[in-house]
């Protein structure tokens, strides 16, 4: 039997890849609606109570909209690719390898919010060494990131192609960035992060980074022992992987590259062993939003969790 899916906001950035992971699948069965009609809410509703899962790549609100227009009676599942339901304790997170149990609370749950692309690199390096108590839940962390500017879906996209010349975009620079309270909330830590994010001149990919003085902090816990725990959290994972080895001598984001729906973790010490480089790198529209979408679905109808990913 075929599972009925309806990508609301299918004509997206986010939204178009879901489709195209999605495929000739025969367990899935897509509700598309014509251009004339992906906007009108009475075919949204329609659609929506349709289907068996909803996902809705959209606006925040517009997406709290979709989620008003189910019926109770006969209850649609959602997955949520914006930032409206990530801290709400009725959605389940959908990070499904970040903490032991979560796999199986998606597999259950009726409502599933995406990660943000930013908190997938973060919280992958974080969580487990917080929770591990490998580091301190009270530090004031740092996160620099870099994102391709499809990650601000089709207005940045036509906004880079346009100007054409734009290499770096800072951001953020009043803080409060959109992703902070989930990044705390799903770490468990004391403080908000310090948000430093930035999108180059490529249109996908991203890089995300955590310094840690662990000398300065007086943190007892060695670079070995938080890489060995990572390795080990993450073993089961076919899309999580951590560097073993040296470290490289670079980390390059290609252009061109249309990446794939993983994750690789570096653990990058000073020769002390004093300072340290936590880096993720990802797929904005993989990982970080379209490949996790349809792994979400993925345990929410029962197949294989890796049914239509790109595996690295
Ligand atoms: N791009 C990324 O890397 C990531 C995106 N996300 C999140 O996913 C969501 C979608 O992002 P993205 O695909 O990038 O954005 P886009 O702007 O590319 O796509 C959004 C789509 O939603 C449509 N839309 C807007 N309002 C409505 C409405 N009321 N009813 C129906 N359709 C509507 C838009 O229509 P139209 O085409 O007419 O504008 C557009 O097709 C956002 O919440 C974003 O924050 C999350 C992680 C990463
Ligand atoms: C490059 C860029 O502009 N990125 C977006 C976040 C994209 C994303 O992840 O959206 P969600 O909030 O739905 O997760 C931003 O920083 O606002």
């Amino acid at each position: 039997m075929s599972a009925k899916v309806f990508i609301d906001g299918a004509a997206g950035t986010t939204g178009i890849e879901i489709a195209e992971r999605l495929g000739e699948r025969d367990d899935v069965q897509l509700i598309i609606l014509s251009d004339d009609d992906r906007k009108n809410d009475d075919a949204r509703r329609g659609a929506i109570i349709a289907a068996d899962v909803a996902i809705l790549c959209l606006p925040d609100a517009a997406a709290k909209e979709a989620v008003a227009m189910a019926d109770a009676q006969n209850p649609t599942k959602f997955i949520d690719a914006s930032t409206a339901h990530r801290i709400d304790p009725n959605w389940t997170y959908g990070f499904a390898e970040m903490r032991m149990g979560q796999q199986q609370a998606i597999e259950n749950a009726q409502f599933v919010s995406n990660p943000g692309c930013y908190p997938t690199g973060f919280l992958g390096l974080i969580a487990p060494l917080v929770d591990a108590g490998l580091l301190p839940k009270n530090l004031p962390y740092n996160v620099n990131a870099v994102s391709g500017y499809s990650g601000g879906g089709k207005e940045l996209i036509a906004h880079f192609e346009s100007a054409g010349n734009i290499a770096f975009r800072g951001y953020a620079l009043a803080h409060g960035h959109k992703h902070l309270p989930e990044m705390q909330l799903h770490a468990g830590l004391n403080h908000a992060p310090i948000f430093a994010p930035a999108v180059i001149n490529a249109y996908r990919g991203m890089v995300v980074e955590i310094m840690v003085p662990l000398g300065a902090f007086n943190i007892k816990s060695t670079p070995q022992e938080m890489h060995d725990a990572l390795v080990s959290h993450y073993a089961g994972s076919k899309l999580v992987n951590v560097h073993e080895g040296d470290m490289p001598s670079e980390i390059l984001l290609l252009n061109g590259d249309d990446g794939n729906d993983g994750m690789t973790l570096y653990v990058a010490p000073s020769a002390d062993g004093a300072q340290l480089r936590l880096i993720a790198t990802l797929d904005n529209l993989g990982k970080g939003a379209s490949g996790a979408a349809v792994q979400n679905l993925n345990l929410m109808i029962g197949a294989n969790i890796y049914e239509g990913l790109r595996l690295a």
